[in-house]
C-alpha cells in the first residue's frame, strides 16, 4: 500500500470531493482569470480565422469551377493564415506567462503556510514530501488553471461552430458523424478516472524520493559510517520506479484519450467518404459541399482533441491540488512581527530584566495516544540566576524549553512567563523573549556571519564582536582563514561539537534575550571546551535567566537551583548540596551520570 507522509494511508484514503477540487483550483485560477480570459479572446480569435478558412476554400474552388479570376480570395486565404499563427502565438505567450504566475502564487501561499506551521504538524509529516508539495505538485497546476480553460471555452465554442457549419452543409454527413464521435467518445470518459489515480500515485512516489534523500542528507556520516549507502539507494529507487510506473501508466490513458479523438475522425472520415460519395452520386449534394464537410471534419479533430486535453489536465490538476490542500490544511501558528526592542549602545548588556518561569500543575503529552510526559509538574524560577533541570534520560527535561517557547501546549495547568500565561503571549513576542540553545546545538549550513545573525538580522559589528567574545568564539574566528564569512558545510560539519554549541549559544545571545534555555549536549567536551562553555554560561546568568536540561555536574554544581524531574513529577527543587544529601535519586544521578562525566 502506498502511504503519504502525513501518517494516513493516502492510496485507500477518500480522494477530495469533486466540488472541493473544483472550488481550490478555481481559488488558484480566480486571480488570473482577466488574463485568461484576453488569452481565450486570442485564442477564440485564432480559431474563427480558421474556421474561415474551408469557406474561402470552397469559394476559391467555386470561382475556379466558373473559370472566374481566384487573386483576390487567394490573397484573403493567405491574410487568414497569417493572421491566424500570429494571434494564436500571442495568446500562447499570455497563456503560458499566466501559468508560470499561477505557480509563484501557489508556492508563495505554500510557503509562506509552511513556515509558520505548528511543531506537532510537522512532527507527523516528512519534510522531504512537504517540499515535493511545493516543487513539484504546484508545478502541475500550469495547464489546468491556464492552458485547459482556455482549450475547454475554445474548443466548446469551436466544436459547435463546426458542427454548426457541417450541419449548414449537409444535415445527414452530420449524423453520420455524431454518431461516431459520440461511440468513440465513450471511450475516453473511461480513461479519465485512471489518470487522476496515476497522476495522484505518481506524486506520492515524488514525495517520497524527496522524504528518503532529505533523510539521507540530514544523517549523511550515519548512512555512510553504517554502510547504508546501497539499502538506501535502493529505497530511492525503488520510489523514482514507482514515479515512473505512475507517470507511464498517465501517459498510457492520456494516449487512449488522445488516440481516440483521432480514431473517432478517421472513422467518420471514412463514413462521410463513403455516404457522402453516395450522395454526391444520386446528386442529393455537391462535390464542393462534400470537400468542405471533409475539411470540416478535419478541422473538428483540434477542437475535440483540445476538449479531451482539458478533461485529462483537469484529472492531473485534481490530483495535485489534493495534495497541495492537504498540505494547506496543516495547523499554522499566529505570528505578528514583535514589538521593535528599545534602542541600546552597541557592547551594552541588555537593559530588560531577566524573565520569571513559572510552572503550575503542568500536565502534557504529545499526543493523545501516548502516554503522559508531565504529570502536574510545579516549579517557580525568579528572575535572573541559573536553574539546571537533571533527571533520568526521558524524564521530560526538555519538554519543558518545548512548552516554555509553546511549541506545544500544556494539557493542563499553566505556563507562565512573568507572571502571564504564555498562551496570553503574542507568540512572536514571547519567543523574542526567549534565547533557546537545542540539544545538538544546530548550526545552519552558510557562513559563521549567517549563522550568528539568524534571530536578529540587524546585529552590528560591534554586537557581534561583543557576542563573540562572551561565547568564547573570537579566538576561534581569528584562527579562522575567512573569519566570519568562513562556510561552516551543512549542519555545521566544518566545526567542532564545542564550537557548533557556541555558536548557537552566540546566536542566542545576539537576539539579546531576557531567558535563556540551554539544551546541554548528551556527548562529552573535552576539558577546555566544557570549562569555556561553564564559565560562558555562567557570566550569562548574571543578567539573564538561564533554564539549563544538564548533563553534567560542572553544570550543576553551578547552578543556583536545581530541579529534579522524574517520571513527569517535581521529585526535589535545592541547591547540589542539600539535594546529594537528601534526594537519593540525585544522589545516585550525581554520583554516576554526573560524575562520570566530571573532569
Ligand atoms: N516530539 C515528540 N513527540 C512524541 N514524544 C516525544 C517527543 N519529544 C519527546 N517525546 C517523549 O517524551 C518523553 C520526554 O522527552 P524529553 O525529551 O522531554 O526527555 P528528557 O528528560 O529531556 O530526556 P534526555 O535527558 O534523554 O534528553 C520521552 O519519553 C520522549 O520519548
Amino acid at each position: 500500500m502506498t502511504t503519504n507522509s502525513f501518517d494516513v494511508p493516502t492510496a485507500d484514503s477518500p480522494r477530495l470531493p469533486a466540488r472541493e477540487t473544483f472550488r481550490a483550483l478555481y481559488r488558484h485560477f480566480r486571480p488570473h482569470r482577466w488574463t485568461v480570459a484576453f488569452g481565450a479572446l486570442l485564442a477564440l480569435l485564432g480559431a474563427a480565422s480558421g474556421l474561415l478558412q474551408p469557406l474561402a476554400a470552397k469559394a476559391l474552388v467555386d470561382r475556379l469551377g466558373a473559370g472566374e479570376s481566384i487573386n483576390t480570395i487567394l490573397l484573403v486565404l493567405t491574410a487568414l493564415v497569417v493572421l491566424g499563427t500570429a494571434i494564436n502565438a500571442v495568446g500562447a505567450y499570455v497563456l503560458e506567462r499566466t501559468a508560470e504566475s499561477v505557480v509563484l502564487a501557489a508556492r508563495r501561499t505554500l510557503i509562506g503556510r509552511l513556515l509558520r506551521l505548528r511543531l506537532p504538524e510537522v512532527e507527523r509529516t516528512q519534510p522531504g514530501d512537504l517540499m515535493s508539495r511545493v516543487t513539484s505538485d504546484t508545478t502541475l497546476l500550469r495547464a489546468v488553471t491556464t492552458q485547459s480553460i482556455v482549450s475547454a471555452f475554445t474548443g466548446s465554442l469551436s466544436f459547435v461552430a463546426t458542427l454548426v457549419m457541417m450541419a449548414v452543409m449537409d444535415a445527414v454527413l452530420l449524423g453520420v458523424t455524431v454518431g461516431v464521435i459520440v461511440l468513440i467518445g465513450s471511450a475516453v470518459a473511461l480513461a479519465m478516472p485512471r489518470i487522476a489515480q496515476a497522476t495522484r500515485r505518481a506524486q506520492e512516489a515524488v514525495g517520497e524520493i524527496s522524504t528518503v534523500l532529505e533523510r539521507v542528507f540530514g544523517a549523511f556520516r550515519t548512512v555512510k559510517a553504517s554502510g547504508a549507502e546501497e539499502r538506501e539507494t535502493a529505497v530511492v529507487e525503488a520510489a523514482a520506479r514507482r514515479a515512473w510506473r505512475y507517470g507511464v501508466r498517465t501517459a498510457k490513458w492520456q494516449s487512449v484519450a488522445g488516440s481516440s479523438v483521432g480514431l473517432a475522425v478517421q472513422v467518420s472520415f471514412l463514413a462521410v467518404l463513403g455516404i457522402g460519395g453516395a450522395r454526391v452520386a444520386s446528386g442529393a449534394i455537391s462535390v464542393s459541399t462534400l470537400m468542405a464537410f471533409l475539411l470540416y471534419l478535419f478541422y473538428l479533430i483540434q477542437p475535440v482533441t483540445e476538449l479531451v486535453e482539458a478533461a485529462s489536465q483537469y484529472q492531473v490538476g485534481s490530483a495535485a491540488v489534493a495534495r497541495i490542500v492537504e498540505a494547506e490544511r496543516l495547523e499554522t501558528e499566529e505570528l505578528r512581527p514583535p514589538r521593535p526592542a528599545p534602542p541600546h549602545a552597541p557592547g551594552e548588556a541588555p537593559s530588560a530584566r531577566p524573565a520569571a518561569v513559572r510552572f503550575e500543575d503542568v500536565s502534557f503529552r504529545y499526543r493523545d495516544d501516548l502516554p503522559y510526559v508531565h504529570r502536574g509538574v510545579s516549579f517557580e524560577v525568579p528572575g535572573a540566576g541559573m536553574t539546571a533541570f537533571v533527571g533520568p534520560s526521558g524524564a521530560g527535561k526538555t519538554t519543558v524549553f518545548g512548552l516554555v517557547e509553546r511549541f506545544y501546549e500544556a494539557t493542563g495547568g499553566r505556563v507562565l512567563l512573568d507572571g502571564r500565561d504564555v498562551r496570553d503571549w503574542p507568540l512572536a513576542e514571547l519567543r523574542a523573549a526567549i534565547g533557546y540553545v537545542e540539544q545538538d546545538a544546530p548550526v545552519l549550513a552558510g557562513t559563521l556571519r549567517e549563522n550568528l545573525v539568524f534571530a536578529a538580522p540587524g546585529a552590528t559589528e560591534d554586537e557581534i564582536r561583543e557576542v563573540l567574545v562572551r561565547a568564547r568564539l573570537d579566538g576561534v574566528v581569528d584562527r579562522l582563514p575567512d573569519g566570519l564569512e568562513t562556510v561552516v558545510g551543512h549542519r555545521g560539519s566544518k566545526l567542532s561539537g564545542g564550537e557548533r554549541q557556541r555558536v548557537a549559544i552566540a546566536r542566542a545571545l545576539l537576539r539579546r534575550p531576557r531567558l535563556l534555555l540551554l539544551d546541554e549536549a548528551t556527548s562529552q567536551l573535552d576539558a577546555v571546551n566544557e570549562l569555556a562553555l561553564r564559565d560562558v554560561v555562567a557570566e550569562i546568568a548574571r543578567e539573564v535567566t538561564v533554564l539549563v536540561v544538564a548533563h553534567r555536574l560542572s553544570t550543576v554544581t553551578l547552578a543556583d537551583r536545581i530541579v529534579v524531574l522524574d517520571a513527569g513529577r517535581v521529585r526535589a527543587v535545592g541547591s547540589h548540596t542539600r539535594l546529594v544529601a537528601e534526594d537519593p535519586l540525585y544522589g545516585e544521578l550525581a554520583a554516576t551520570q554526573f560524575l562520570s562525566s566530571a573532569r
